[in-house]
């Protein structure tokens, strides 16, 4: 593919708003689509999404529309909704019939029907257009502020990789180009995961050494199956893998770990999800994880643990059992 000059941006929400307004300060030409027409227009008149992005008055005046015909025949498209909603956004951009260029997958997780990898749900919805992948250790506050931000752009091709990232790059914002397209998604959708054991741990008030054991043999399990699965292992330990766990396994900024968080307080997670609040990918990847996990046979307790969770109610004090009664095991393979 060519130089990207154009980007449609889908998805009106704190992160789909954010890389908007990356691509306009990397000089490229930005059209945000948004569901919600009342964000639609005060991003254009305001310059604010005061919903997802409360007190940012941005510098740039962003381009928003409530049509996704309007976004789709830009040069690459950036899907930045929730990864649920993954597959019915790309049926919805096919019907437009004017995509062309690639389309970047910026959502962190795994379509929860199918156990599949949003990259393998665009090759159903989307056959025939190249997909890329957006991830790594980057709040959308962070980013929408100006704060120094690094991220991994992945594609098929060096040369696509390369192009998404030109047109992104800006002084605040460094994307780091791959051709690992499966294994850039597996981090992002598994830290979310291990971010709630993580904040169930600090709501708990279980000290920072065992948030810091919980780290590690988090990533152990990231690695393992990420591994397992297909990834690359440069993948596994960079931005989107480790660097992407690391902040948010120690951020009250990440609305995975304050999920968790709320868990350690002793709620539970049925109430939280029935009281709807702020997105937390990782408690729709949890289940799927685990799944995918016995499929290759590799263990992953502490994301089991989150599952259990998450879906059978199982209490703070009853995972920390769980997990703490676990046989002894070795490290590392040496015996
Ligand atoms: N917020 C952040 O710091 C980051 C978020 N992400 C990922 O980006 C994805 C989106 O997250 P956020 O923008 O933060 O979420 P958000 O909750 O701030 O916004 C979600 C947006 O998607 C829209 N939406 C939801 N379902 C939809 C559907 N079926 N059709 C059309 N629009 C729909 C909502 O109206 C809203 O505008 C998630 O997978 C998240 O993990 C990735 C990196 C950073
Ligand atoms: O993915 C993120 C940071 O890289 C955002 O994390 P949360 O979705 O947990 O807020």
């Amino acid at each position: 593919m060519g130089a990207v000059k154009s980007i449609g941006v889908i998805g009106g929400g704190a992160w789909g708003t954010a890389l908007a307004l990356t691509a306009a300060r990397a000089g490229t030409t930005v059209r945000l689509w948004a569901r919600d027409p009342a964000t639609v227009s005060e991003v254009r008149t305001k310059q604010q999404n005061t919903k997802y992005l409360p007190g940012i008055t941005f510098d740039e005046d962003l381009n928003a529309t409530s049509s996704l015909k309007e976004v789709a025949d830009a040069d690459a498209i950036l899907l930045v909704t929730p990864a649920q909603s993954t597959r019915a956004i790309l049926s919805a951009l096919k019907e437009t019939g004017n995509v062309r260029g690639p389309v970047v997958l910026c959502a962190k997780g795994i379509e929860q029907t199918t156990g599949k990898l949003l990259s393998q749900v665009m090759k159903e919805e989307l056959p025939g257009i190249e997909p890329g992948v957006l991830s790594g250790p980057s709040f959308a506050d962070d980013v929408a502020k100006g704060l120094p931000t690094a991220v991994t752009v992945a594609a098929h091709t060096a040369k696509t990789a390369l192009s998404l990232c030109e047109a992104l790059q800006s002084p605040c914002f460094r994307p780091y180009a791959s051709i690992d397209v499966l294994g850039t998604q597996i981090g992002g959708a598994l830290k979310n995961v291990l971010a709630i054991a993580c904040g169930a741990v600090a709501g708990r008030k279980l000290g920072a050494s065992a948030q810091a054991a919980l780290t590690a043999r988090g990533f152990a399990e990231l690695n393992r199956l990420g591994s397992a699965m297909g990834a690359q292992g440069e993948t596994l330990t960079g931005l989107s893998g480790l660097g992407d766990l690391v902040l948010t396994c120690s951020s009250t900024q990440s609305r995975n770990f304050s999920f968790g968080m709320r868990l350690g307080e002793g709620f539970m997670a049925s109430e939280l999800i029935a009281a709807g609040g702020k997105l937390a990918e990782g408690a729709y990847s949890a289940q799927v994880a685990v799944k995918l996990a016995q499929k290759h046979e590799i263990e992953v307790p502490i994301c089991d643990t989150v599952a259990r969770m998450v879906s059978e109610d199982m209490t703070i004090d009853e995972a920390l059992n769980t997990l703490m009664a676990r046989p002894l095991k070795s490290e590392t393979d040496f015996f």
